[in-house]
Formats: C-alpha cells, structure tokens, sequence
C-alpha cells in the first residue's frame, strides 16, 4: 500500500481546526510536508471559521524531526537550496506569532523539527511515555526551527544545554516537570484535551505564552554565562573533535545577549554551514547505514517471523561468556550458564553480578532491575537444563576440538529447534559444525568485549544457515540492544578480518624506527579510541599470539611478521591483565607509558632488520595514519570483493560498533571514499614498493581506483549472502 503523505486541517463546529501531519512511519518533515504546513497555517490564520488550531501527528507520533534523506540529498549535491527556510516563515511568522492560539497535541514522540514545532506552539499536551528530544547533534548539525532558542526558555538554560550537547531525550512525565509540557492525557483525550486549551486560551481563560519572548527561566546574564561556561567544558570534554558541539553553545548564547530572535537567525547561519561539513557528512551516513543492517535479502523480506527466545544456555562463564548472559538478563531472558567446574562456575556468576552492580552504582540501572536480572540466572555444570532452551552460545576458549565435541553433544541434548550458536571470534562455522547434522542451525553470534556494553552483534552465517535462525538472532540481538549486522564466513569475519592489519601495521613500523608511543597518540589524535599497541594491552598479547597462525594460514600473503608479541611476552608483559605491557597499568591511575619497553622493541628491531641503512625513518603524523590505516581499508576491499558484507555500510557500522572507528567519520568505507580509492592506491603502491607486500593494492582497490568508482559501490553477483 502506498504511504499516506501529506497535511490534513479539519474545522469542527467548535471553531478548532486541527492540522495533522502524515508521514510514516515516523511523520518525519520532507519538503510536502513543510510546505503543507505552511499552506494549512496560512489557510487557519485566514479563516474566520477558526478560532484555535490544534497540530498533531497521525499514527500515534506526533513527529520524528526533519527528514534526514534531505541531508543526505544535500551531501550528494552540495546544493543547499533544497533545505527550506522555515525558522522564521513557517515557525516564527505563521505559527509562533499567529493571533490565533496553536496547542500542540503530542503522542508517541516530538523530536527534533517535531519538539521545535511543538514549542512553537502557545502550549503542549502530551499523552504519556511520549519520548521529547533534540538530537541533531548526532547528525553533526545543530537544532534548527528555533530549538535552540525555545528550549532554554521552556526548561531552563541548564537543562536545555544538557538535552541538547547530549542528545538525550526526556519523557513527557519530566516534560510536564519541567514546564516543558503543560497537560498529560491519556491517549484517548488527547485531541479533545488540545481543542479546549486552545479555546481556553482563545477566550483568555489560558495564558496566551509565546516560548520566544519568554525570559522566566533564563535567569541572569552572569548566571547564564555560568552554566554556558560549564556546558563548554563538557562539550570540549565528550565530543572535542565535533564542531556543532561547540557551535551550538554559541548560537544560544546569542539568544541569552541579544535575544530569542537574534539567535534563531544566527541559528540558520550556523546551520547552513554545519550541514555541509563531513562531520554531518559521515554522521548522517552512519544514521541510515545502522537502520539499512536490519534489511538482510532472503531472510527479512522472507516472510519469515521471529521465534521467542525466552530461555538460553551460555557455556563458558568466562570474559565473553558472562558479558553475553549479563546482556541477555538485563533485557529479562532466562540464563543457563554453563561451566567445567564449581570454583570457575562461581568466578562467572560473580562476574555477572559485577556487571550488573556495575551499571546499578553508575546509576544505568535500579536495584530492582538488578535484582529481577540476577534472578533469571542459574549456574549449572552438566546439560540437564538444556531440554528445554531455545538457544545456545557456546563461548569457551578457542579450540577447534573443543567447540566440535561441544557441538556434537548439543545436538543430542537440545530440543530440535534450538539454535546453536558460537561466539568464536576466529574459527570457520563449517569447521565447528562439522561433526553434526544440524549445520542449518548453527550459527556464528559473535560479541565484542565487552559483551554487555559493546553494542555490535556480529551474525556469522555459512551457507548452511536457515534463514529463520538468522532472523531469530537478529531478533535476540535487538530485544538485547545490540545491532545485529550479518556477515559471511571467513577467517576473522568481518570487522576483525578488517582490522588484523591494523596491529600489523603498528608494528611494522615499530620495527622501522618509529616511537610505538608516538603511533598511539597520532591514531587517537584522527579520533580512534585508542592506538594499536594500548588496544593490545587491553585484549591481552596471549590472544594476538594464538590467532596468529590462524590469520597466517589464510592470509599469509600479505602479512608482516613481527616478532615483538612473542618478546613482548617473554619479558612478562601480557598487557593490561597482569598490569604490564607497553603502558604500565595500576589501579585508579590511567595506562603510563613504560619507558623499559623500549629495550624489547630494539631487540625486534634487530632482529626484523628493516630500517633502510639501519636507520629509523622519518614520517609525518599524516603518513602514520595511512601507513596503519590504508592496509585497512586495503583489507576491507578484500572483504568486499568477496562478497562478506551484504552493503559496503554494513562494514562502515560493524567498524564504528566494533571497533570505535570514529563515527563522525562515517566509517571505514566512507572515511575511504572521502579521501577517494585514487589517492589511497597510489599511496599503497609506494608504500608496497619501498616496504614490501604487506601494502600491496588489492584487486578490487585497483579496479575501483583505475576506474573512477567509490569502493562503496558493490557489484551484487559477488554477494556470498
Ligand atoms: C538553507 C538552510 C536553512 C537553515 C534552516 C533550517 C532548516 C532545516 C532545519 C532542520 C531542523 C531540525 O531540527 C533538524 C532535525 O529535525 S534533524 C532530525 C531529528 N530527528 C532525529 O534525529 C530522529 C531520528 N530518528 C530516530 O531517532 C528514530 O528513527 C525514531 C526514534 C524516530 C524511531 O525509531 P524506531 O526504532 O521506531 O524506527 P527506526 O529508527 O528504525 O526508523 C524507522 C524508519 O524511519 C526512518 N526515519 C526515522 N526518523 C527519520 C527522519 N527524521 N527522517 C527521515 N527518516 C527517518 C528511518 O530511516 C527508518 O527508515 P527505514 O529504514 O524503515 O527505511
Ligand atoms: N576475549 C575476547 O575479546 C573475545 C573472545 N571471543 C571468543 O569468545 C570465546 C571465549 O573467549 P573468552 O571469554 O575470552 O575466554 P575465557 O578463557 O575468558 O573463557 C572461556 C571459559 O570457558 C570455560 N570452558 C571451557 N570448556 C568448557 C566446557 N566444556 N563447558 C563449559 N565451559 C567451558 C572455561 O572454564 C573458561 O571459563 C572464544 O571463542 C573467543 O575466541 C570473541 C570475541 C572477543
């Protein structure tokens, strides 16, 4: 059935005309839509038969905000002209300063241009647990429609500049706290509640409030500069590299000095030229590349349903085991945890409860939550509890022999349906499944650490996997908040298959001469979490050696073979979990760099051999990131050639979630087509020519770069999913 889009006004009897706007699903604002409000608001002001107007949202949401696909029509053409001019014509002209009085009716949620629309109404009624928000910062803009004007009026400075730098959203309970929203209505008295406020205030029984003009919950100038100053600091602190961040704390503090109206025009200035910026570039790529994972063809346009999941068994109570049934019970599924004895089957059950005591003392969650997830659990260390569970993920340590006994001896004790999932970060699903019957179910559910707040799920699939059981993991993973992104199956999968080169490359060049401390500080600085050598302190060195071979085996073409892990190690240091590796780590202290490691670096130096002439190289900061980062991408173009992601996006999100490659960048795809498949082959190529075939261009890098074409664009026949 085609979408219902437009803007309706019905006049009743009363004399309220109510204006309704539908879009689905979320009655988001597309240009029809802006420009039927216009025409109703200009039509209701006219008419003599309206007294009062009511606006509102079909389909129980009020609205979900301007629609982003113009964004994204912008950042395809660079042409700004399709953005309408609204803040003054539509919200401040015809609506805010209308003679006739304009209540807005809010159901389900007002975010965005949809909560900038509403506080230019002359008042709010909102139905409960409706979701009110200004998030535009995480699409690298700023709050246009006047929202950075009218929420500090309406909810005070303090709290306005806290929605807004975070982009949090507040109920409408605390909307109504805060002044935010003067009704809450059950659902079914919402239209009839609005109509007789806006008769009310017609009449003058109501106050006729203008959110522009209003200056109660401002406060002084010398206060207002106060939490202004605070509110930069925080900015400087959670998004240093964002400039709306920053901007938006200009373009209200214009409103504070020179008033409302003087800052909603700054506010379009600001506006206009944040949308163009990469920074909204790659967050707007980011937004609808997360929302494109959740369509996977053959399994999601199947007309398949999801099974419930109400019971899983997890084996392994160790590092990702109890993350992964911390995860489950804190979205109230029934946990099994499975151990080898009763000292390590306590170790795991503690684990979770930290986990969980963990979020209750950082305030993420309520001792009550708490208590009803730690009830869910229960420790076991036999598979009687497994008759009746509707799935399995097997996380215990990484060997070949030991996941196909456990996998041979699942299919005896669970029920037919159940799913049977790995949570291998390495080994191929053929290779596990192999001693069963049941490859159609079994499945790759492969967690990042840790589990319970990392939010990528990857969903590795073999050929052999029914598309049910991808649906239903797909499914587990959003009732868990996780984003489930589906991947094909090869040795590292997706995202760490991307990223082994990333280590690779560090030590590299490492071994060419170049200060280890130096290439983490210029990686975090181009907005990585952190550099390569502290990542390896975190996950510990005894894994990197483990998978090593693996990777070797499959890879071995294009590695470089450094022999500092092993050393690494042998000097004691296994990195953040024994309080050593190349930082020094101590209790309530951040990581220090260790000067004395240098000396195990200088013996892999010697021992590799590849400084030219014996002498370190010389690189700019530039040239660091491309030498770790264009393998990278190298490697990523491998991985889309052969067809393991469904879209190049997908990889873009597995490496924002999975790795905290930054956002803001969109991605390591789109961060690659910025730069251009061009540019990025040609630095390869000299890298590859001076210091050998670990930088060697792929195929499809080749092609790409030759032929004019964004590595992002797929060619579908190669798709193995
Ligand atoms: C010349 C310059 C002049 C300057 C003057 C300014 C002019 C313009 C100013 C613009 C003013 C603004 O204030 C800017 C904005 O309003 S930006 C948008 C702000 N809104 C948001 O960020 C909300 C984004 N959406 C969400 O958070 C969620 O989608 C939510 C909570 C609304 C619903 O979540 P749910 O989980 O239920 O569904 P999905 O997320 O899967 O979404 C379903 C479907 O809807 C699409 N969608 C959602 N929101 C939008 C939107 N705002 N625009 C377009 N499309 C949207 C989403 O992509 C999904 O689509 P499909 O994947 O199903 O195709
Ligand atoms: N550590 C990491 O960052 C990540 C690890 N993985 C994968 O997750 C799996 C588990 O890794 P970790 O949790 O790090 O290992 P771990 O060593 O911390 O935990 C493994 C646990 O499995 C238990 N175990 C072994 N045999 C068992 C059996 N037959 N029945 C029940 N329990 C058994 C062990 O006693 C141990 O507690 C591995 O396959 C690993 O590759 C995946 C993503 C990230």
């Amino acid at each position: 059935m085609a979408k219902k889009i437009g803007v309706t006004m019905d006049v009743g009897n009363d004399g309220v005309a109510v204006i309704t706007i539908s879009n689905p699903p979320v009655n988001s604002l597309a240009s029809p839509i802006i420009a039927g409000l216009k025409e109703k608001f200009r039509d209701a002001n006219q008419r003599n038969d309206v007294r009062a107007i009511v606006l509102t949202g079909n389909n129980g949401r009020f609205c979900g905000g301007f629609d982003i696909n113009v964004f994204q029509q912008v950042h395809k053409t660079g042409d700004l002209s399709v953005m309408p001019e609204v803040s003054v014509d539509l919200v401040c002209n015809l609506m805010e300063d209308s003679r006739k009085p304009l209540v807005a009716a809010v159901e389900g949620l007002a975010l965005g241009g949809g909560l900038e629309l509403a506080m230019a109404c002359h008042a709010r009624v909102s139905a409960p647990k409706a979701q009110l928000g200004l998030p535009e910062l995480t699409l690298g803009v700023i709050p246009g429609f006047g929202g950075t004007q009218r929420l500090p009026r309406l909810v005070g400075l303090a709290k306005a500049t806290d929605m807004i730098l975070l982009s949090k959203s507040i109920s409408s309970e605390e909307g109504q706290k805060l002044g935010l929203i003067d009704a809450l209505v059950p659902p079914g008295e919402l239209l009839s509640t609005s109509r007789k406020w806006a008769l009310d205030i017609a009449d003058g029984r109501k106050p006729f409030l203008r959110s522009l003009h209003r200056t109660d919950k401002i406060g002084s100038l010398s206060e207002a500069r106060a939490i202004l100053k605070n509110s930069r600091q925080l900015a400087k602190k959670i998004a240093p590299k964002m400039p709306q961040h920053h901007a938006v704390i200009e373009v209200i503090e214009e409103g504070i000095v020179h008033g409302g109206y003087s800052g909603v025009l700054k506010e379009a200035e600001v506006f206009r030229q944040l949308v163009l910026s990469d920074t909204a570039k790659g967050l707007v790529h980011v937004f609808f590349a997360q929302r494109a994972t959740s369509k996977v063809p053959n399994v999601t346009d199947a007309g398949l349903k999801p099974r419930p999941i109400k019971k899983v068994a997890v084996i392994g109570g160790g590092l990702m085991g109890s993350g992964i049934a911390t995860a489950l019970l804190l979205s109230n599924i029934r946990v099994v945890l499975k151990e080898i004895n009763p000292e390590y089957l306590m170790k795991g059950i503690k684990t979770v409860e930290g986990n969980i005591k963990g979020l209750v003392s950082r305030g993420k969650l309520t001792q009550d939550k708490a208590g009803k997830a730690l009830s869910l659990l229960k420790g076991v260390l036999d598979y009687t509890e497994f008759k009746d569970v509707d799935m399995v993920i097997e996380a215990v340590i990484e060997n070949i022999q030991l996941k196909q006994n456990i996998f041979k001896e699942l299919e005896k004790v669970c029920p037919p349906h159940c799913i049977l999932a790995s949570n291998t970060s390495t080994i191929d699903l053929n290779v596990i499944g192999e001693k069963t019957n049941s490859k159609d179910r079994i499945v790759g559910a492969h967690f990042f650490s840790p589990a319970h707040l990392m939010t990528l799920l990857e969903i590795v699939r073999s050929e052999n996997t029914s598309p049910q059981v991808i649906l239903d993991l797909m499914a587990v993973g959003k009732a868990i908040k996780k984003v489930p992104v589906v991947v094909g199956n090869c040795i590292g999968f997706a995202v760490n298959r991307t990223f082994f080169p990333y280590t690779q490359a560090a030590h590299m060049l490492a071994n060419l001469g170049v200060d280890l401390f130096r290439i983490d500080s210029v990686i975090t600085s181009f907005g990585l979490p952190l550099g390569p050598f502290q990542l390896g302190d975190l996950a510990g060195h005894g894994i990197g050696l483990a998978v090593g071979p693996i990777y070797a085996k499959v890879y071995g073409d294009r590695m470089f073979r450094s022999p500092l892990t092993e050393l690494l190690l042998k000097s004691g240091r296994n990195g953040k979990i024994n309080g050593r590796g190349y930082y020094i780590y101590e209790k309530g202290s951040k990581p220090k760099p260790d000067p004395s490691v240098l000396s195990v670096v200088e013996e892999s130096r010697k021992l590799t051999n590849i400084m030219p002439g014996g002498k370190p190289i010389s690189v700019t900061d530039k040239e660091i990131v491309e030498m770790i980062l264009f393998p990278v991408v190298n490697e990523a173009c491998r991985v889309l050639d052969e067809g393991v992601v469904i879209r190049a996006s997908d990889l873009d999100i597995a490496s924002v979630l999975g790795m905290s490659f930054p956002s803001y960048r969109g991605g390591i795809v789109f961060w690659a087509d910025m730069i251009g498949p061009k540019y990025i082959y040609e630095r390869l190529k000299e890298m590859s020519e001076t210091y050998g075939s670990f930088f060697k261009p792929s195929r499809y890098l080749e092609e790409r770069a030759t032929k004019g074409m964004p590595l992002s664009e797929l060619k579908s026949s190669r798709s193995r999913l």
